[in-house]
């Protein structure tokens, strides 16, 4: 289980949010939306205890699998070395890596395709394939609680599409508790069971994807008319997506 409990956070005279409650089970995942600057990262670092809270608490296990924003580049390790980080609690303080821990490492990357950055360096790496090893670091965590900040921000679309499905997987073997911010209202349809908004004005809105994630409130969310569009997926099946008003402009 994971999330605050009528927490609030300022920086200052600038109240970020008030009073907000929310928990999220295991085998369920959660994603928050918002414009740029609400507050998405602040809401995710009070849970993980990172962002001192101005009144209420947080609810999290000891250890959270985190995926921050940006991965900074640590010198000269492997990604494998990377992901065998995230082991840092079954390996205590003195201790030193072992091979349950190199091959739980190793998992972890394969589990989102992505073995062959085990032994590429990571302080050499683009911005996406870190993207990737950080994802891989927190599952590596074994802990039931995983906290992922953007993580398909810096990925192509296969690798967003990868990301997608391992969060899905990871509700779906239900020993996951999984919060996640996105820019991307498809995204939440593709893998969250309930979304948080963080309205322009303040207000929060909380409940199931099928009732937020709709022209209305993400139409007010962003500024930007939203609409349903219509596509057919792979197996033939109709799909509906959510659009921003700019999508298909100048389309042949
Ligand atoms: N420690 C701090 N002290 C003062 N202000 C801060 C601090 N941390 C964040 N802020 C401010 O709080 C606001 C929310 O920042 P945050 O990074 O949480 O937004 P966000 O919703 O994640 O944005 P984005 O979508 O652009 O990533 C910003 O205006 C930021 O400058």
């Amino acid at each position: 289980m994971i999330g605050l409990h009528k927490a609030s956070v300022r920086f200052g005279t600038r109240t970020i949010f008030t009073d907000t409650s929310f928990q999220v089970g295991i085998g369920e995942s959660l994603a928050i939306l918002g414009p740029n600057g609400r507050g998405k990262t602040t809401m995710l670092r009070s849970v993980l205890g990172f962002q001192p809270l101005s009144s209420g608490r947080r609810i999290a296990p000891d250890i959270a699998g985190y995926v921050p924003q940006h991965g900074a580049s640590q010198a000269r390790l492997s990604g494998l070395e990377v992901v065998t980080m995230g082991r840092a609690r079954q390996i205590g303080l003195f201790g030193q890596p072992g091979e349950a821990d190199r091959q739980a490492a190793r998992d972890a990357l394969a589990r989102i395709g992505a073995e062959a950055l085990a032994e590429r360096r990571y302080d050499l790496m683009s911005g996406g394939q870190r993207q990737m090893v950080l994802i891989a670091r927190a599952i590596a965590t074994g802990s039931p609680a995983l906290v992922l900040d953007e993580p398909t921000s810096a990925l192509d679309l296969g690798n967003q599409a990868r990301t997608l499905d391992l969060i899905n997987s990871l509700r779906a073997d239900r020993a996951h508790a999984v919060l996640f911010t996105t820019h991307d209202p498809n995204h939440a349809l593709a893998c969250a069971d309930r979304v948080l908004l963080m309205m322009p004005d303040g207000e929060e809105m909380i409940g199931p994807v099928e009732e937020l994630i709709q022209s209305e409130p993400l139409s007010r969310l962003y500024g930007v008319a939203m609409t349903w569009g219509s596509l057919t997926g792979p197996d033939g099946a109709q799909r509906r997506a959510i659009l921003p008003s700019f999508s298909g402009r100048h389309a042949a």
